[in-house]
C-alpha cells in the first residue's frame, strides 16, 4: 500500500520571512515568518472560483448542522448518495489549471477537497457512532471526482492527498468575522466544519480555533529561535558576536512566547467540551493504522505516486494510506525539540514522531530540518550549558543561560503534560478505540515524548548542579521537584492504562 514518501534534502540555509508578503499569490500559502510564525502568510482564502460552484454547494450543505442551523447531509448519512447516486459533483480536475499560479487559492481547493474526502470516507463510521455502535469500516474507494482533484491540488501545493492539520483542517480553516477587528479569538470563525463547527460556540469550533489562537503567537517563537542560532553562529569563531547576553535575550523571547502559547492552550477546557470531542473527531481519523481502513483506500484515477491518471485511463486500483490530521503535525513543539536537541528514545514510538514530519507544509518541513541540523552543527546545547567560573559576571550570565534553557524545556514539558491531560479527559475516558487520529497508539505515544523531556530536564539539572557547587536558584529547584514527582505519576498512570486496556 502506498503512502507517497517525501524525501526532503536538509537545507544549509533558510530564509525566514521578516514580512509575510500577504498579497503575493505566487508564493506558497505557508512560509515561516517572524511576524506570523507558522500561520499562513495571509488569512486563508474563503471563496472558491465560480468553476467550483458544485464543490461549494456540497460543502455548504454537508455539516451535521449547517450555518443556518438546519440539518445537513451528514446529519442523515446522505453525503454518499449525493456523490455516488445523484452524481452531484463533476470531476473538476482540469478547472484547477485555471488557478495554478495562485498558490493560496490552490491551497483553499486542497482544503475543501480534503474535507469532502474525509467526510465521504468516514460517513458510515459516523452514522454507526451516533447509533452507539463501533466505527466498523469506512468507505474504501474514493471516487475519481474527489480523488483526482485532491491529488492534483495536493501535488501542486506540496501536501499529501488527504486532510492535514496545517494545510486544511486547522491553520487554513479560519476566517475573520469582522476583517477590521483582526486576529482575535472572538473574531475567528471556521470556514469548513463536519459537525456543529460553523457555530462559533460549538466544541468543534473551539477545538480548531484554540489551535489557531496558539499558533497566532508563534512569530516571536520563531524570531527568538533565530536570534539564538544567529548569536551562537557568530560566536563560533570567537568573534565579537560571542555575546551571551544576546543569546539569553533570544532564549527569553522563546520562553515568553511559549508561556503565552501555553496560556492559550489552557483555554481549550472552556472552549471545547471534553464530552463532545469524540463525535466530531470521527471525521478526522486517517487511514494508516486505523481499523476502519484495513486495506487502505483505493484512489480512483490516481497512480501509486499520487499523480492523477488521464480521465479516460482504465480504472486504477491503487490503494493508498495516509496518517490522519493531528496537532502532532503542528510545528511549534517540533521546533523546540529540534532547537533544544531533546534526545528521543530509539523506539517504534519515536519512529511515528518522525513519520509525522511528512505531514507538514513543505516550507515548515524545511525550516524544522534546518533548525535540527543547525543546532546540532553549532552544538547549541553545549553552548547554552557550558557555564563559566572565570569572573563573577561571566558566572552569572552563563548560569542564566542554564536557567533559561531549563525554563524553556519546562514550557515544552508543560505543553506535553497538559496535552497528556487532554488525552486522558477527551479520549481515554470516553472511548476504547486504541489509536489516535494520526494513527499513534493512544496510551503510550504521548508519554513517550513527555518522559523524554522529563528525563532531559533531570539530566541537565543533575549535571549543572554537580559542577562546582553551581546554584540555579529556588525557582529552578522547585520546578525540578515537580519534574521528579510528575515523572513518577506519569509512569504509574501509563502502567495502569496499559493494564486496563491490555496494551
Ligand atoms: C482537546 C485537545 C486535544 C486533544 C484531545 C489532542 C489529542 C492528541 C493526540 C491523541 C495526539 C497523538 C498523535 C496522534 O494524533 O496520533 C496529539 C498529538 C499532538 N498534539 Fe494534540 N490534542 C489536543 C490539542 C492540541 C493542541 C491545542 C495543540 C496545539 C498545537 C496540539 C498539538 C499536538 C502536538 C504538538 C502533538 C505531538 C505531541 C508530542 O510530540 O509529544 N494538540 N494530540
Amino acid at each position: 500500500m502506498g503512502s507517497i514518501v517525501i524525501d526532503d534534502i536538509v537545507p544549509t540555509s533558510f530564509e525566514v520571512l521578516d514580512d509575510a508578503r500577504p498579497n503575493d499569490t505566487s508564493l506558497p500559502a505557508f512560509m515561516v515568518s517572524k511576524t506570523r510564525g507558522f500561520l499562513p502568510r495571509a488569512n486563508p482564502v474563503v471563496e472558491l472560483p465560480e468553476a467550483f460552484a458544485a464543490l461549494e454547494s456540497i460543502l455548504t450543505r454537508m455539516p451535521v448542522k449547517r450555518l443556518d442551523g438546519t440539518p445537513g447531509l451528514l446529519a442523515e448519512g446522505k453525503l454518499g448518495d449525493a456523490i455516488l447516486v445523484s452524481k452531484e459533483l463533476p470531476d473538476l480536475t482540469d478547472a484547477i489549471d485555471t488557478v495554478r499560479h495562485d498558490l493560496p487559492m490552490l491551497n483553499a481547493l486542497y482544503r475543501d477537497y480534503s474535507f469532502l474526502a474525509s467526510a465521504f470516507l468516514l460517513e458510515p463510521c459516523h452514522m454507526r457512532f451516533i447509533r452507539g455502535e463501533e466505527y466498523g469500516l469506512g468507505r474504501d474507494v474514493l471516487p475519481a471526482c474527489i480523488a483526482r482533484p485532491i491529488a492534483r491540488c495536493a501535488r501542486l501545493c506540496g501536501f499529501k492527498p488527504f486532510m492535514e492539520y496545517a494545510g486544511s483542517y486547522a491553520l487554513f480553516n479560519y476566517r475573520l468575522q469582522d476583517p477590521k477587528a483582526g486576529l482575535t479569538y472572538d473574531n475567528l470563525r471556521l470556514i469548513r466544519a463536519f459537525e456543529h463547527g460553523l457555530d462559533p460556540t460549538s466544541s468543534e469550533a473551539g477545538f480548531v480555533l484554540v489551535h489557531v489562537d496558539m499558533v497566532r503567537n508563534s512569530g516571536p517563537l520563531v524570531a527568538g529561535t533565530c536570534a539564538c542560532l544567529d548569536t551562537a553562529e557568530a560566536s563560533k569563531d570567537g568573534g565579537k558576536g560571542a555575546d551571551r547576553e544576546l543569546f539569553n535575550a533570544g532564549l527569553t523571547q522563546v520562553l515568553t512566547s511559549l508561556q503565552r502559547i501555553n496560556a492559550v492552550m489552557e483555554t481549550m477546557w472552556g472552549k471545547s467540551r471534553p464530552e463532545q470531542y469524540t463525535s466530531f473527531r470521527t471525521f478526522i481519523f486517517g487511514i494508516t493504522s486505523q481499523s476502519m481502513f484495513p486495506d487502505g483506500v483505493a484512489y480512483e484515477g490516481v497512480d501509486e505516486n499520487g499523480v492523477e491518471l488521464d480521465a479516460d485511463a482504465p480504472a486504477s486500483t491503487t490503494r493508498l494510506s495516509f496518517r490522519g490530521e493531528s496537532g502532532a503535525n503542528d510545528s511549534m513543539i517540533p521546533l523546540m525539540d529540534n532547537f533544544l536537541e531533546i534526545p528521543m528514545p530509539d523506539t517504534p514510538l519515536t519512529q511515528i514522531l518522525k513519520d509525522f514530519r511528512q505531514y507538514r507544509p513543505s516550507n515548515h518541513r524545511q525550516f524544522l530540518a534546518y533548525v535540527r541540523a543547525k543546532s546540532a552543527a553549532l552544538h547549541l546545547k553545549d553552548f547554552a550549558l557550558q557555564g563559566s567560573t572565570q569572573t563573577a559576571d561571566a558566572t552569572a550570565v552563563s548560569n542564566q543561560s542554564i536557567q533559561l534553557w531549563l525554563q524553556v524545556l519546562n514550557q515544552v514539558r508543560d505543553f506535553r503534560w497538559r496535552h497528556w491531560c487532554f488525552g486522558k479527559e477527551y479520549i481515554l475516558k470516553r472511548t476504547a478505540h486504541p489509536t489516535a487520529t494520526g494513527g499513534s497508539p493512544i496510551v503510550t505515544w504521548l508519554p513517550n515524548q513527555l518522559q523524554a523531556v522529563l528525563r532531559e530536564m533531570q539530566a541537565i539539572y543533575t549535571h549543572a548542579t554537580a559542577t562546582e557547587g553551581r546554584k540555579l536558584g529556588a525557582e529552578v529547584d522547585d520546578m525540578m521537584d515537580m519534574v521528579v514527582r510528575q515523572s513518577a505519576t506519569l509512569a504509574k498512570e501509563v502502567a495502569r492504562y496499559c493494564e486496563e486496556r491490555g496494551v
